[in-house]
């Protein structure tokens, strides 16, 4: 997993396994306080996600024996009188049933019956009554009792008696939250009267975890007392089905004041468990763009976190990876995280500095996570560790544990050797880690953890924002600099990536961050010019206006450190035909080069020119060399002819001489033959015995000549004279191709130009006619336009 090499060489030796009290190292803890953050953000996202548990949980849902209500209250319910409590006979329920309603459920605007969601019978508070002082009392009560349970005691809280509910065997009320019924109202009282049934308990959902309300049935007081439950009314809750038996429950609305006092918005199910205050910590983390990891308290397998995802966290992890999300929620979209969960590890290794000096650390402890995936268990491909994007200051750290603490768990030793270092000690904690990330840049992560140009390409085809990708060119480089790599794979990836960048750059509107982004990431001339399309990307750079002047001071410092490779650039690039100002800039590095090593300046620039001349001059001769100019001698030497089929036809054209004649001893139809070859042969095709005859196109021959017959029967003969259209052709081919080359030398030489000139040299290619001392080193005269000197008529004829 680590692939890295050892340093002061030598590698690591082959490991072996040891038992764990074999190891003599132990290390020295980073202390709480140096972990997470002391005061800021994360640090109060640390405090609310510590609050006590069980606090939140009794603020957000609660209940009990309700000892203040009359163990038999007197429910007169009208068209049946008084109910007996607790309803057991059949008879009697329908009965009673037969004064309800079946109750509805509400959806949206909609008030519909489904017995498949809610199946009780309800009675409205005008259709009964609980009779009794001890009764209205004990319900009076309620209203403090709420309000010091909830976390605002003092306010004064009222109660709305809603519906009296009635569930047979069957009855249920699938999972829902309350709608407003009152004004202020808030939470929800459920009384449930002395009932003997099995099922019907109300589960109350925080965050996805249950809070049940068995209303006595464990305790078995349910037939003898009231029992009672309050939940926020904007929670989720459920009743269960009813399997035996009734149920009787009274139903509250639990109301804020109106408007006296403070605050005069009733308060939700998110001030309960601090979800509030935890979304206004998250969205100061959000807004500072931070991202932090938490490490989980429990073990989990590889297997149950691929397949459930957050679904596979117990208790602690649970809950707080749920108020997060729920605390995420409440913020706008631009401020809420994205949560993933990881494979994380932390590995030390400490070297044995000899019997005096004991062990030490060898290198400082590498953090790395990898298998990432979202809380719902989909995977994110890529394993690049993002660990190092993380520092110490960025764990959540809510039960304000040391390092030690918080890696606790699964340890692994191995011990080693380092070469000439000596023995060595690996330790390796693995843990699973809760990674947060502002969503906004959740492309970013992704991209992060691919590593790649794959991932850059993905994040372009999403049509990021510049800031997004500014925040991933970031990334990358923070990515590439503390990458554990291998140096030889950062590299590849660097020149990859290079391309790709410019890529991304070049198509996008201008933005001169971008630019700088793009130095900050390949800030060396080599990275520039070696890699693929080097040359050829910085030709471009150089020819997208806006982007060369902003890249030029950078493109200058980072090409005038390598001297040697703004040669090989200048070399490199003369064949692109590249922006006359980019050729200059690698100039003026080159200048700059030898003014950072040389005192005196003479002597700097006429190395420089000496190194331009030398050029102008190999190009001169590489010119030369391959199109000389024609001389008499050559003239008629028709040496790329291609006559195969006749060797003496061959063998003439390649020579000097411009006639031949041939004897056809067989007379005139042999000289016909001959011609008609002749003529296929000047036409481009190939001699009809070619098997290329029928699909060959015609190509113009590198020769031409004429062809006549003369004379009768055994004395006829065929002459060929050559003519002056091949070699023209060629003449002009030649100087085509010169010219394109002496542009090249131009070029240079314009540098040399504007260097000798006065200091206002303009940009204008001049061959500097004006006589300096290397003038005649480097004039341009050879350079005759295309076409204006052909000579008319052939020459050494
Ligand atoms: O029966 C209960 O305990 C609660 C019923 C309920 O959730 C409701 O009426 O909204
Ligand atoms: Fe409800």
């Amino acid at each position: 997993m680590f692939g890295h090499s050892h340093r002061g060489g030598g590698g690591g030796g082959g490991h072996r396994r040891r038992r764990d009290e074999d190891y003599p190292v132990h290390e020295t803890d980073v202390p709480a306080t140096q972990i997470g953050e002391q005061t800021g953000p994360l640090h109060d996202v640390d405090a609310l996600l510590a609050a006590d548990q069980q606090r939140q949980l009794a603020s957000f849902s609660f209940g009990g024996v309700a000892d203040q209500l009359p163990p038999s209250p007197e429910l007169i319910v009208q068209g049946y009188g008084r109910v007996a409590l607790p309803l057991v006979d059949p008879a009697e329920a329908a009965r009673l049933a037969a004064t309800c309603q079946q109750a509805p459920f509400g959806r949206g605007t909609e008030t519909l019956v489904d017995t498949a969601v809610r199946r009780t019978w309800q009675l409205d508070p005008a259709a009964f009554a609980v009779h009794g002082a001890e009764w209205n009392d004990g319900i009076a009560a309620f209203g403090p009792l709420i309000a010091e349970k909830m976390g605002f005691a003092g306010t004064p809280l009222s109660l709305e008696p809603y519906k009296l509910l009635l569930y047979e065997p069957g009855g249920h009320f699938a999972c829902h939250r309350d709608t407003e019924k009152e004004d202020g109202m808030f939470a929800t009282l459920v009384i449930q009267l002395p009932s003997v049934h099995s099922g019907g308990q109300l589960i109350v959902y925080r965050n996805g975890v249950p809070i049940f309300h068995d209303f006595g049935a464990a305790r078995g007081t349910a037939a003898s007392q009231c029992h009672y439950a309050v939940h926020y009314a904007d929670a989720e809750h459920e009743v269960t089905p009813v399997t035996q038996g009734y149920r009787l429950a009274l139903v509250y609305s639990v109301c804020w004041p109106a408007s006296q006092g403070e605050p005069t918005v009733p308060p939700t199910s998110a001030d309960a468990d601090g979800t509030a205050a935890l979304a206004a910590a998250l969205g100061k983390l959000a807004d500072e763009e931070r991202r932090f990891y938490h490490l989980l308290d429990h073990d989990y397998t590889a297997k149950s976190i691929k397949q459930l995802g957050e679904r596979a966290l117990k208790g602690v992890d649970r809950e707080r990876v749920a108020s997060l999300c729920a605390a995420s929620r409440l913020l706008s979209q631009d401020r809420r995280y994205a949560f993933y969960i990881a494979e994380a590890t932390r590995k030390t290794l400490h070297a044995f500095d000899g019997p005096e000096s004991g062990w030490s650390e060898y290198w400082e402890p590498v953090i790395r996570f990898e298998r990432y995936q979202r809380l719902d268990g989909t995977r994110i491909p890529g394993d690049a560790s993002l660990g190092h994007l993380f520092t110490n200051r960025d764990v959540l750290n809510p039960d304000s544990k040391s390092m030690l603490q918080l890696w606790a768990g699964h340890r692994r030793q191995e011990s080693g050797w380092l070469g000439n270092d000596g023995p060595s000690q690996d330790t390796i904690y693995s843990k699973y880690v809760l990674i947060a990330w502002p969503e906004r840049l959740a492309g970013v992560f992704e991209v992060l953890a691919q590593h790649d140009t794959r991932a850059l390409k993905a994040l372009v085809a999403t049509q990021p924002t510049d800031a997004q990708l500014i925040e991933l060119l970031d990334a990358i480089k923070a990515s590439i600099a503390l990458s554990e790599e291998d140096e030889e794979k950062i590299e590849a990836l660097h020149m990859r990536l290079r391309h790709e960048t410019l890529n991304a750059l070049v198509a996008r509107p201008f933005n001169a961050a971008l630019f700088e982004r793009y130095m900050d990431l390949f800030p060396t001339a080599d990275s520039h010019l070696y890699s693929p399309c080097g040359s050829v990307d910085l030709v471009r750079l150089a020819r997208h206006k806006e982007a060369w002047s902003a890249v030029r001071p950078r493109m200058l410092a980072a090409f005038s450190k390598q001297p040697t490779v703004a040669e090989q650039a200048l070399s490199d690039c003369l064949v692109q035909n590249p922006p006359p100002d980019f050729l200059r800039m690698l100039y003026e590095a080159r200048v700059a080069a030898d003014e950072a090593q040389s005192e005196d300046d003479q002597a700097k620039l006429a190395a420089v020119k000496a190194l331009v001349e030398q050029q102008v001059a190999s190009l001169r001769a590489e010119r030369d060399r391959m199109y000389p100019p024609p001389s008499s001698d050559t003239y008629w030497r028709f040496d790329k002819a291609d006559y195969g089929s006749d060797h003496r036809v061959f063998t003439f054209l390649h020579g000097p001489e411009r006639t031949l004649t041939l004897p056809m001893p067989q007379g005139s139809s042999q000289a016909h033959r001959f011609l008609s070859h002749c003529n296929r042969a000047l036409s481009g095709l190939p001699p009809r015995s070619s098997k290329r005859a029928k699909s060959a196109r015609p190509r113009l021959p590198a020769f031409s000549f004429t062809a006549t017959a003369t004379g009768e029967g055994e004395s006829t003969t065929v002459t060929l004279t050559k003519t002056d259209e091949y070699p023209q052709r060629r003449e002009v081919e030649r100087l085509g191709a010169r010219q394109a080359m002496d542009k090249q030398i131009a070029k240079l030489v314009t540098l040399l130009g504007e260097e000798r000139g006065p200091a206002t040299a303009s940009g204008s290619a001049s061959g500097s006619a004006s006589g300096s001392a290397s003038g005649s080193a480097v004039d341009i005269s050879d350079a005759s336009p295309l076409g204006a000197e052909l000579p008319s008529q052939a020459t050494g004829d």
